[in-house]
């Protein structure tokens, strides 16, 4: 058996807006190789939590441990890669040059070049297309290739399958698949279906606050 510490761990995380509760407290974990499914209804804060553990908003209370460490600012930003509601591209560089603008930012993947996640997502033919010239589907897909070519073990994942076809419900899924093979760990959100990986899962229920 292993002693390695969670890849992430949280304990007592408390969340409000203006004095009134989003969520917690919340105590939860996510072994290396493991996924956690946070569900709850519209409004119930499962955005709101991704956000506290991206780092992008302050939790009023708890603690967060990445990798058995607390979760200091330069940490998440080695750790963690966030997919949120909105594609986090720039609408005037070309598909290509934004994978290229982000592996240059972030590091990339070992093994894995742009235009290999160009492929893997299945946007070849569009690596010259302006970022805005895209489709809803297809800013998700290069949203899912700046995923896949980030080096951060730790994905948070905010409704990944909005706005994707079958096929691109299959693509998540394998994305996440192989990315837990490889020690990598996803906590992924859903209010509703959801087109499970078959992965070791564990499951978070946020209810909404009264
Ligand atoms: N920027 C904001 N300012 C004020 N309140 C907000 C803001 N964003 C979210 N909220 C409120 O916080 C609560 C949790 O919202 P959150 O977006 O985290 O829920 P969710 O579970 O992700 O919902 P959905 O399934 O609809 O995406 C809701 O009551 C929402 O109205």
């Amino acid at each position: 058996m292993s002693n390695a510490p969670p890849l992430l761990a949280a304990r007592g995380l408390r969340f409000a807006r203006n004095e009134q509760p989003v969520f917690g407290p919340l105590a939860f974990s996510v072994d290396a190789g493991e996924a956690l499914l946070v569900q709850g209804d519209n409004g119930s804060g499962k955005t709101t939590l991704l956000r506290v553990l991206a780092g992008l908003l302050r939790a009023d209370e708890g603690e967060i441990d990445i990798d058995g460490r607390p979760a200091a600012v330069a940490l998440r930003a080695r750790a963690i890669a966030y997919l949120g509601h909105l594609p986090a591209l720039k609408a005037d560089l070309t598909a290509l040059e934004n994978l290229r603008f982000l592996c240059g930012l972030h590091g990339r993947r070992r093994g894995q070049l742009p235009e290999n996640a160009m492929s893997i997502v299945g946007l070849s033919g569009y690596e010259d297309t302006l970022a805005r010239q895209l489709s809803a589907g297809q800013k998700k897909r290069l949203s899912l290739a700046r995923l896949w070519l980030s080096p951060a073990p730790l994905w948070l994942l905010d409704e990944p399958y909005a706005n994707l076809d079958l096929e691109g419900i299959n693509l998540v899924n394998r994305m996440v698949q192989a990315h837990l093979r490889e020690g990598g760990a996803a906590l992924l959100t859903t209010h509703g279906a959801y087109a499970a990986p078959p992965v070791r899962t564990r499951m978070l229920e946020l209810v909404r606050a009264a």
